[in-house]
């Protein structure tokens, strides 16, 4: 599928204040389907706050989350992912005591309650999901019993089983390990080829730079860098906000 010309994801001069604190500032950026955008920045550069605010846990002071060309800003969470919004979380939010196959299965409901996808079979659909993303095989554990590195794909697959047009990683890789990023990797790529639009962050530069077409940088709130993965590394300013950080590279 070519992606196409509008963006899918589009915020405009978002601003996001906590008391003094500007943590998002003034930031206009895009996300399109059938791609991969990365969203980096030194830790507190307000990341997950954007992420939350294009979600609707968090409300801006200024500015506008646009889905598919329609103006979402004042809707609701809920509504954002029956419009096709999913997430994953920085701190894992699974249902620990019920399985890997219970934990994406749940998720389902979301799609039943958005009538986009017309009527569907749970249980065939979880199974699809699982086998897509890798989990057949630890399907009947316990989420609380599995390496946190799996639980990460857990999230994704529950993601995935609302059938999302733009998902949003929170530090996906986190806890992975090398194999499991790779294989992460892999997924990511096959979901971008199929059009979904995914928006990732993460500090492991060399995953963002490898997956994604188009990398945004924030900096202490405001966007100081859009380009391809060399624009990014070229860039002065990003290398500048970077310098003195552990993620250096
Ligand atoms: N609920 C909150 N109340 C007050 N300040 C907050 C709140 N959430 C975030 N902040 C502040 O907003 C700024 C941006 O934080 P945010 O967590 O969005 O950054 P981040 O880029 O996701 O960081 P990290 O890479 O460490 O996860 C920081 O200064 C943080 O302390």
């Amino acid at each position: 599928m070519s992606p196409r010309e509008a963006p899918l994801l589009e915020t405009r001069g978002v601003t996001v204040r906590f008391g003094g604190n500007t943590a998002v500032d003034d930031v206009g950026l895009t996300v399109a389907e059938g791609r991969i955008t990365g969203l980096i920045g030194p830790n507190g550069a307000g990341k997950t706050t954007l992420f939350n605010t294009v979600t609707g846990l968090q409300k801006p002071a200024s500015g506008q989350v646009l889905l598919d060309g329609a103006d979402i800003t004042e809707l609701p969470p809920a509504k954002r992912a029956r419009r096709g919004m999913a997430r994953t979380f920085q701190r894992l939010e699974l249902f620990l005591s019920l399985s890997v196959r219970d934990n994406v299965r749940v998720a389902g409901d979301i799609r039943r309650g958005s009538g986009r996808r017309g009527r569907f079979d749970l249980e065939a659909e979880t199974d699809r999901i699982l086998e897509r993303t890798g989990l057949t095989d630890i399907a009947g554990r316990d989420v609380s019993d599995i390496p946190i590195g799996r639980a990460r794909v857990v999230e994704v697959a529950r993601a995935l089983m609302t059938s999302p047009r733009v998902l949003l990683l929170d530090e996906p890789a986190s806890g992975q390990t090398e194999q499991e990023t790779e294989a992460f990797a892999e997924m990511l790529t096959g979901l971008a080829a199929e059009g979904l639009a995914i928006c990732l962050v993460e500090h492991d530069l060399p995953l963002v730079m490898k997956l994604c077409s188009t990398i945004h940088v924030l900096d202490y709130g405001a966007l100081i860098a859009s380009g391809t993965p060399a624009e990014i590394k070229e860039s002065p300013e990003v290398i500048a906000a970077y310098i003195g950080t552990e993620e250096a590279a």
